[in-house]
């Protein structure tokens, strides 16, 4: 089970939350989110996959992020096309196409990806692009038939563990914890995260 936090800045937060185990950690490249990453922090995660959020960013300026963070993967949150995504793959880089849903309609753009991403990310529809601290309703994931696998997004938080442990699906492959793990927009609570992750993992391998 992959465990990415994201929305992260701050050096002693990252360096915190990569000893709370997460295994994967975001970095927010777009100017209107709360958790918007300026500059390149002092310390940047050695044991954590790192992964550059982006929403309608040209190719151009994802390759000099990616280079200027040592990028793994790319999470785009827009109307990035297939063929956006294909390009950036061709660069070497990991994709994570982000979907909204809402309802299960939501999950039909996944096709014209599928084989192009290495993973989807399904998070809450709302007004802006993501971090709604809002879950959806996970049954409509069941209709989804495609290959590729996908993270758990939205609106996750300490309580949220219980129905995770009851969520079932085959491509089920990772979390995504932001807002609800927060103490200030961009700073997540190490110890909520770090007792999150212990004891999903018990549970989940
Ligand atoms: O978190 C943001 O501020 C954000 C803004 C614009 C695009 C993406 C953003 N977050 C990316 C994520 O992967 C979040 O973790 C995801 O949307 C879930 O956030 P939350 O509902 O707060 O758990």
């Amino acid at each position: 089970m992959i465990v990415k936090v994201c929305g992260m800045r701050e050096p002693e937060n990252i360096r915190a939350i990569e000893q709370a185990g997460a295994d994967w950690m975001g970095f927010i490249f777009f100017p209107h989110s709360a958790r918007y990453v300026t500059h390149c922090p002092e310390y940047l995660p050695e044991q954590c996959r790192r992964v550059g959020v982006f929403v309608n960013e040209s190719t151009e300026n994802i390759l000099l992020k990616a280079q200027e963070f040592g990028l793994h993967y790319i999470q785009l949150h827009g109307r990035e096309t297939p063929e956006q995504c294909r390009k950036l793959k061709t660069a070497g880089l990991g994709i994570v196409k982000v979907f909204s849903i809402a309802r299960e309609s939501d999950l039909r753009p996944v096709g014209c990806y599928e084989g192009i991403c290495d993973y989807f990310l399904f998070d809450t529809a709302c007004s802006g692009y993501g971090g709604s601290g809002k879950t959806f309703h996970w049954d409509i994931l069941q209709a989804y038939q495609a290959k590729t696998p996908f993270l758990l997004s939205g609106g996750l938080r300490p309580g949220s563990l219980s129905s995770l442990l009851q969520f079932k699906h085959e491509q089920w492959a990772g979390i995504d914890l932001n807002s609800g793990f927060e103490t200030a927009p961009g700073l997540k609570d190490s110890a909520a995260v770090h007792t999150f992750i212990n004891q999903l993992k018990q549970k989940i391998q």
